[in-house]
Order: structure tokens, then sequence, then C-alpha cells
């Protein structure tokens, strides 16, 4: 049976088919303001990314929303809550609801944005492939940036809304031809939040050391109507992906760190 995000597939049920969706380091989670902690020592190692710009990189419709893969050996995220370790851009995705009201996975204060953008990344100090790394606890960093909805589109994403209609049905994929520099997602305002946690999809490895920017950028309604229209089927039948984000899990006894860069 193939997870999803409805009733009889969605969030509630994927423990039963992956244990590790009940573990104690899941993710999402809601980021309390109150309890995050200002780590002195994230000042210091400043997190810091260096991106290639790059085209021609192959978006794919997963059945689950859109993914941009973007193995960047070039890539270089380390610093902040990442040890000396050096992380390597794989992909980067995004998770949106039925209504511009919800859509983002992790919340602030119980408060939703209307989509999320994950930038995935993976340890290439200490393990040999991707895949090796999501079986580890500091194997992944994944960057995720809030969208806010406003009047100006964002012309990155705008890059993504225009093939989508290449990719309408689950398994299709197209070539982006445009240049697509990653640092464009974040904004502007460096300050974010960190935690050990999971990946938020099945099988919701507790892999990822998350890195959640404080800012949101923003995006139009008319670009995440197009999300919407992505259909989660590879045909014939029409099942639109209106959302595609998992509810925030406990944070338990884990620690929420802040940096205000
Ligand atoms: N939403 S997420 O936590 O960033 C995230 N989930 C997954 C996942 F389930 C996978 F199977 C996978 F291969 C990934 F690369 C990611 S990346
Ligand atoms: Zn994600």
């Amino acid at each position: 049976a193939e997870w999803g995000y409805s009733p009889t597939n969605g969030p509630d049920v994927w423990a039963r088919l992956f244990p590790q969706a009940g573990g104690a380091r899941q993710s999402p989670v809601d980021i309390c303001t109150s309890i995050a902690s200002s780590d002195s020592n994230l000042e210091m190692k400043k997190l810091t990314f260096a991106y290639e710009s790059q085209s021609d990189l192959r978006i794919l419709n997963t059945g689950h929303g859109w993914k941009v893969e973007a193995p960047q050996s070039g890539s270089r995220l380390e610093g902040g809550p990442l040890g000396e370790d050096i992380y390597q851009l794989e992909q980067f995705h995004c998770h949106w609801g039925e209504t511009s009201a919800e859509g983002s996975e992790h919340t602030v204060d119980g408060r939703a944005y209307a989509g999320e953008l994950h930038l995935v990344h993976w340890n290439t100090t200490k393990y040999q492939s991707f895949a090796e790394a999501a079986q580890h606890p500091d194997g992944l960093a994944v960057l995720g940036v809030f969208f806010d909805v406003g009047n100006e589109s964002n012309d990155e994403i705008e890059k993504i809304v225009s093939t989508l209609s290449e990719i309408k049905f689950k398994g299709q994929f197209t070539d982006i031809p445009d240049v697509i520099d990653p640092t464009t997602f974040l904004p502007s305002g460096l300050g974010y939040w960190t935690y050990l946690g999971s990946l938020t999809t099945p099988p919701c490895n507790e892999c990822v050391i998350w890195i959640v920017y404080k800012e949101p950028i923003t995006v139009t309604e008319e670009q995440l109507v197009q999300f919407r229209c992505l259909s989660a089927c590879s045909g014939e039948a029409e099942e639109f992906i209106v959302k595609n984000y998992r509810p925030p899990q406990p944070l338990g006894n884990r620690a929420l760190r802040e940096c205000n860069a």
C-alpha cells in the first residue's frame, strides 16, 4: 500500500509500514520560540554555504510532489550545528497545503506557513553516498525555508513552476532549462533554528540535522496553485497533489537551538 497524505495512508498510519516514523526524534516539530536556546557556539561557527549555479537540472514528479535533483559536487554546507563535516547538496523539493493557510511542515508557535522548501544535503566527510549517509544520525542536513504568500512572485520558484506542465503525472521528469542558483532560495535574514530530527516522509530515517530559517521567502498564490495541479498518479486517473506536509511530531526532550546570524 503506497503511503501518502490521505486518511487511509497518511502520517497517522505511516508507523505501521515504517517503524521509524514512530521514533523519538521525528520531524517536523512545532518550533516553540520561547524554549529555543540561543547557543553561543553556534554564533561562533557561522553556517556557510557555497552553491554552484546549474542549468539543466532534472525535475521530477515523485507522486508526492516535485523534486529537483541537484547532485552538486561543488556545493558545500558547513559550520553552525554541522561540526567539522562538509555536507553536499543532493536535491531540493517542497511541501504545500490545500490552501495557503497551511502547507509548511515545521510550525512556529503553532503557526503554519503556506509551504516549506527543503534543501537536502548529505555528509560527504564521513559517508560515501547519500544512501549510506541516510543510515546515520548525522548523515543529512536539511535547510528549511518557509513560504509566505505575497504579491511578488519568486523568480527562482517561477523557473520550477514553468516546468510543471511537463511533469503533470507521477514518474515524469524534465530538465529545467534555466540556470538555478540555490542561494537565491535563501532569505536575506540568516537567523535559524536547529535540532536533531528525521526525514519527514517515509521511511522517516532519524538522520537529519535540521536547520530552519526564521525569515520566510515570498511566493504568489498562483505559484502555489500550480504546485497543486501536479497529479499523484502516473496517468489516466487524476488525483491532484493538493497537500503533502506531515504535521508536527513531539519534540520530546530534544534541544531546540537558535542562531541569530
Ligand atoms: N522532507 S525531507 O525530510 O526533506 C526528506 N525526506 C526524504 C525521504 F523520505 C527520502 F526517501 C529521501 F530519499 C530523501 F532525500 C528525503 S528528504
Ligand atoms: Zn521535505
